[in-house]
Order: structure tokens, then sequence, then C-alpha cells
């Protein structure tokens, strides 16, 4: 049994997902062929070089008119917008910017300030959707399916998107021109989903990619205005190259040598700050857009870094870096200075807003440091993410909340052996093409229960909660001995538990009615009366 958990834990987005089940808070004790599987549902599967001196940024404040060309063509800089430089230098580092950092023309300018304020670096920069574009272009999908097509020009979140992305460039002083193209390709397009009735994947990410296409370059245009040379690019047109599974589409290898190639080329020709749209690709096969699944330019970004072999990759927020818990489910999270690409992924894959599950991979396997910092509090150190560091002094970093998990738990009914039946109850879902953690509709949980219901007993437990106890598991006898205190303290009975073979963490399962509150407990457990005691 332990064996076929480990080896389970070698994916992912399995990982989540399968767990030894002992009897009911007793961790650690196995019953024989029973196993218990947690089923994401809710959310969609949302999914070195040293500086030289070379090439800066030139502060000068000429204006200049910004030329703005279609969609799927960069936005070329200006002659005004000149950095005098020469490419005598490579590329330094790759700074993200998201959606909150972007949100407004006065956030765009403090960005472009905070650029700025780095001379020595020569970044390629990524950008998220202004604020909350991309919810905004989704629900506008959703409804034109509903609305008919002469309704399309009303919908409120079509006259969000306008006004706020002609605010935005009204204020900063730039030309509608460019993004008035592309609103009114955007209009189009939800006039034919209501015409069709249908909002396809593929459609969908077609939509979103708006967001990004436009906040790209506006941010270009601005930086050209101000007199720093500045070059728009779509991910989908330099060689972000990506499978077609539309809404969470995987990087593929061809991506690295392509847009190294692309971004490398361009700059030692005519050097410009490359802006880059977040979050979006190029499927394969289709060629069509795609995107990354949510928060997907923290993955833009990375793999970025790898392809030009970066010194460091900068993701800024509008947090401090990584916190000990999610702030909005406790105010007292404090941010973590340092983790391991290990911690970060698990951090991720387990639910943490904060970063794209996928986002560690390019950087890890790269060996490219990853930086979270605050837009809104450059002076905040942030959270540094490397391969190694030293975990004598670490027991626990960082606590992580996943709700509205089903747990399926299956006991076999002995027409198979043990490793029969393991491999059977993978097959089930592997035949279904369902990763374990993703199932996002019941018809599909359905079909799963079904096809286990001919080998086992399956109770469908809903409304659970995953606690990821992210932190040096080689202490796990007294994060477990901690952590159980504190949940016998507040009379939570834990329904199963499991510790991944990445060796940084310990996962909880408990009903969701109990959730917050746990972690509340174990947040001042560890991080508030630990300090206070160590200090
Ligand atoms: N452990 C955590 N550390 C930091 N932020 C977290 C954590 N868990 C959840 N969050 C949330 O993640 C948000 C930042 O992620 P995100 O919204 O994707 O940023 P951006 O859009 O700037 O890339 C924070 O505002 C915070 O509410
Ligand atoms: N705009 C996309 C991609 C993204 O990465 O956004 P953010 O960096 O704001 O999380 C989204 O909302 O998912």
């Amino acid at each position: 049994m332990a064996a076929a958990a480990a080896a389970l834990r070698c994916n992912p987005r399995l990982s989540a997902a399968a767990a030894l089940r002992g009897a009911a808070a007793a961790p650690q004790v196995v019953k024989e062929a029973a196993i218990a599987l947690l089923v994401g549902a809710a959310e969609p599967c949302l999914r070195g070089r040293r500086r030289g001196a070379g090439v800066r940024c030139q502060r000068s404040a000429a204006a200049s008119a910004v030329v703005v060309e279609k969609k799927g063509r960069a936005v070329e800089p200006t002659q005004e917008g000149a950095n005098a430089g020469h490419a005598e230098a490579e590329l330094t580092v790759v700074m993200k910017f998201g959606g909150s950092s972007v949100a407004s023309a006065e956030r765009m300018r403090e960005v472009a300030d905070l650029i700025l304020s780095f001379p020595e670096e020569r970044p390629v920069i990524v950008l998220s959707a202004m604020g909350k574009t991309t919810n905004k272009l989704l629900m506008a999908g959703e409804k034109a399916v509903a609305c008919g097509a002469t309704n399309v020009s009303e919908l409120d979140e079509l006259t969000f998107i306008k006004e706020l992305h002609f605010e935005t460039i009204d204020q900063l002083g730039l030309d509608r021109s460019i993004v008035s193209g592309l609103l009114d390709e955007l209009e189009q397009l939800l006039k034919g989903i209501a015409m069709m009735k249908e909002l396809t994947l593929r459609t969908r990410d077609y939509l979103v990619s708006f967001g990004e296409c436009m906040s790209t370059r506006i941010f270009a245009a601005l930086l050209n205005k101000l007199g720093v040379k500045a070059r728009q690019y779509d991910a989908f047109e330099i060689g972000f190259i990506t499978t077609d599974d539309f809404t969470n589409a995987d990087i593929l290898e061809a991506t690295y040598p392509a847009i190294a190639k692309r971004l490398h080329v361009d700059w030692v020709t005519g050097p410009a700050i490359p802006i880059v749209t977040g979050f979006l690709g190029k499927g394969w096969k289709t060629g069509a857009i795609t995107t990354l699944g949510r928060g997907g330019s923290d993955l833009t970004a990375t793999t970025i870094g790898k392809a030009l072999g970066l010194r460091e990759i900068q993701v800024w927020k509008d947090v401090d870096g990584v916190l000990t818990c999610d702030p909005n489910i406790h105010p007292k999270a404090k941010p973590v200075p340092y983790l391991t690409f290990d911690e970060a992924a698990e951090l991720a894959y387990f639910g943490a807003q904060v970063l794209h599950p996928q986002s560690m991979r390019p950087a890890r396997e790269g060996d490219i440091p990853v930086r979270v910092k605050n837009s809104y509090n450059r002076r905040a150190p942030g959270t540094l993410i490397t391969k190694t560091r030293d975990m004598s002094k670490t027991v626990l970093t960082s606590i992580v909340l996943k709700s509205n998990i089903t747990m399926l738990d299956i006991v076999s009914t002995r027409m198979l052996g043990q490793y029969g039946f393991l491999a059977k109850v993978f097959s089930i879902f592997e035949d279904l093409g369902i990763s374990v953690d993703c199932v996002a509709t019941s018809e599909e949980l359905d079909h799963v229960i079904e096809e286990l219901e001919k080998i086992a007993v399956v109770q469908l437990l809903q409304h659970r909660s995953i606690i990821s106890l992210i932190g040096n598991v080689q202490r796990s006898s007294l994060i477990l001995e901690k952590a159980f205190n504190v949940l016998r303290t507040n009379g939570v009975n834990v329904q199963m538990i499991s510790q991944g073979a990445s060796k940084v963490n310990i996962s909880l399962v408990v009903h969701d009615s109990e959730a917050k509150q746990c972690v509340q407990a174990l947040h001042s457990a560890f991080f508030e009366r630990f300090l206070a005691r160590s200090q």
C-alpha cells in the first residue's frame, strides 16, 4: 500500500488526490486495500548571468507617438522612445506584474516607475490583464450565450471593459487606437457567441486573451511615451507553443528555444524592453490561442526566465511575498522569507492562490531564483525561492487550505487482489481521462462512481477541505504532535492524513465547516505562539 501511494505522488495532480486512509483520527494506521481519493470540485482546473554595465533605461521625458498594429503584431518601439543603448549586454531579469499591479492608470504609472527604479537591470516584462478583466470577459461570454446578438453591446461587462481600458488610456495621455481595434474584435466575438448560443473552451481562451493583449499594448505605449523604448509581444506569436488543452494548456519544450531566439534576436538588433502577454499560448495542433490556467502569467514569466537563462525571475503581487497562510483566511499571516522550489510548488499545487501550480517547474529546471515581491510595497524584502535552503531551523513554512473537496472512500469488494485493486481504481480514472483533483462536474463524478462500484463499495463525502502543512517533514513527528494537539483542543476530528513523497507536505482532511477555524488555530500554534516563545 505504502509503495503504491508513494508512486502515485509522482504525478503532481494526483498527489493531492491519493492518500492512505487510516482509521478515523488515527494517522498512519492503514486499512487493508482501502483508499480514499480527493476530488477537487468547485474551481475549474485552475490549472546566470551576472549583472553587467551596459544598456540602461533612459528616463528622458520625450513624448512620442506609438505605432499600434493589429492583434498578433508587435507594437514597435518608437524613435523618440529610443533607448540609446546597444545590446552589448544581455537581458537580466523577468518581472511579472499581476492583474492587481496594473489595475488602473495610476497603477501602470507606478509599475513603470518601479521598473525604472532598477536602471541596472535589462528586464523582460510579463503582464496580466488589468484588474478583474479576465473574470469580466468570462462573465460577458457566459451572458452572451443567452442574451441574443442584438443585446451584446449593452452587456455590463463589455461596457466595464471598454470604459476601464479607454479611461486608462485617456488618463495616461495615450491614443485610444491602441486598443480600439481589439475592443471591436471583442464585441464581434461576443456577437458570434450569442449567435451560436455556445461558448466552447477554445472560444473561451480566445475571449480572455483580449485582456492581456490590451494591457501589454497600453503599457508598452506608456513606456515609449516616457522615453523608454519598449516592444509589445503576444506570447502566441513568439513561440509559446502549448498542448491544445484549452483553458489549461501545458507549455511544450519547443517553446524554450523559440522564445529565446525571438527575444534575443530582437534585443540585439534593436534593444527595447519586451512587454509580453502573460497567460497565453498557441496550441501546437490547432494553432489557436490557448491559456495556461488561471493565474498562468506566473508560468509565462518562469518560462521566459528559463528560456533566456536570466539571473532572476520576479513576480510582483499585491502581498509582501508568499505568506504563512492565505491572508483572507487569517489576517495575521506573515511573509515567508525563503522557500525551496519544492515547497513553493507544493504550496501552489495544494491551492495557495499566490503562485500558479506549474510555475515552479521551469525555474527549478533552469535553477533560476524566483523572488515574490509586492508592487504596492517595494521595500518589503518578499520571498526568495531557490533550489535549496537551510532547513535546520524550519518546522513549518506555510499552511494551505483547499475547500469544497469531494472525498471518495473506496473499499475493495475483494474481487481483485490488493495490487490489482489499486491498478484498477486508477485505470478507471485514466480511461475516463480524469485528473483526480480536477473533476469539475458532477456528471464526471457519476461516471467514476458507476465504474468504481463494479469493484468496490464507494462512499461520496462532500464538503471536505484539505489543510496542507508545508514544511520540514524531517520533523514530521513534531509537526503532527503539535497539529493534533491543536485539533484535539478544538474538537476537530481529522478524516484523513497523507504525507507527501516530496518531504515537504503533510495533508489533513477535515470537514469544510471546521476548516477555517482549524487553519487559524494551527497558524496561531505554529507561527504566533512558536515565534513568541523562541524569540
Ligand atoms: N500563502 C499565500 N501567500 C500570499 N498570498 C496568498 C496566499 N494564499 C492566498 N493568497 C492570495 O493570493 C493573492 C495574490 O495572488 P494573485 O491574485 O494571483 O496575484 P497577482 O494577480 O498579482 O498575480 C493575494 O492577494 C492573496 O490574497
Ligand atoms: N489574467 C489571467 C492570468 C493571470 O495570471 O492573472 P493574475 O496574474 O492576475 O493572477 C487570470 O486572471 O487568471
